[in-house]
């Protein structure tokens, strides 16, 4: 297999309590990957681990072949590693179509003195136009972002994610707090944005899951449990058992299969 993204008994503990436990995934390049679990297994923590947001007790991380166990988040960002930015990095006052271009502008290297060299920016609307059409914005582009409804702002956030030229973008709960008509227009997105790269997103929606990713990682109480396409994950009597009376989707899908 060709993975992209790969750990090694990767453990992070908080004062002896271990979050996530001896976890080795493995990411095949060009997939969606999905990582699952009940509440408190060790999601959030995985994530913020393979973003470098925290750094692992023990375990290595590997992209692309090379060890990013030690690195920063802007290091491996500049790798093609990339994390969807958090709706409060949206700057809130200026327009969805400048937050594209000041993102551009970070990937270019450029500082963050954009109050002062508008006419550069401008030389950035071209591709922030592009971006804003990928993901769907192109209405909104003069609206300030503070004001988009919720599933948009979830959007740009992807627009500017986008800016970044990422080889492999990490989605935490993309579809999160959506109405239903949001989150199918972030399933579309999504797989519109997975073409050409790699995705692996923490999800609490299995409809969304089933539909969106090749492959799933489910995690209980910080380890791995089973990992396989979704159709045989859903079937797997411990992952049904670590589910029971928590998501009857998953339960049912198991029932009618
Ligand atoms: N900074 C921290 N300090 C102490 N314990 C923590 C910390 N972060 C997470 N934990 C604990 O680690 C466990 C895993 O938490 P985590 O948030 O990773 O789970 P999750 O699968 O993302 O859960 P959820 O689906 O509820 O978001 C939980 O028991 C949590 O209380």
């Amino acid at each position: 297999m060709d993975a992209i993204l790969e750990t090694q008994g990767l453990s992070k503990q908080f004062l002896g309590f271990t979050a996530v436990g001896d976890v080795s995934l493995s990411v095949r390049r060009g997939s969606i990957h999905g990582l699952i679990g009940p509440n408190g297994a060790g999601k959030t923590t995985c994530f913020n681990l393979l973003t470098k947001f925290l750094p692992p007790t023990s375990g290595t991380i590997r992209f692309n072949g090379r060890d990013i166990t030690r690195m920063k988040p802007a290091e491996v960002a500049r790798l093609g590693l990339v994390r969807s930015f958090q709706i409060s990095a949206v700057f809130p006052h200026l327009t969805v179509l400048e937050n594209v271009r000041v993102a551009l502008q970070r990937q270019r290297g450029g500082s963050f003195d954009f109050w002062r060299s508008d006419s550069v920016l401008r030389r950035f609307d071209a591709r922030a136009r592009d971006l804003l059409e990928d993901v769907g914005l192109t209405a909104f582009a003069q609206r300030a972002a503070g004001e988009l409804p919720y599933g948009r702002k979830r959007a740009l956030e992807i627009a500017t994610t986008l800016a970044l030229e990422p080889t492999m973008m990490l989605l935490d709960e993309p579809t999160a707090g959506m109405t239903a008509e949001d989150v199918d227009r972030i399933v579309t997105l999504v797989k519109r944005v997975a073409e050409g790269r790699t995705v692996l997103m923490v999800e609490h929606n299995l409809k969304v899951v089933e539909g969106l990713c090749d492959t799933i990682t489910v995690l209980t109480r910080g380890r791995i449990l089973a990992e396989g396409p979704y159709a045989e994950v859903s079937r797997n009597p411990e992952v049904i058992a670590a589910y029971l009376g928590t998501d009857p989707s998953i339960t049912g899908a198991a029932a009618h299969g």
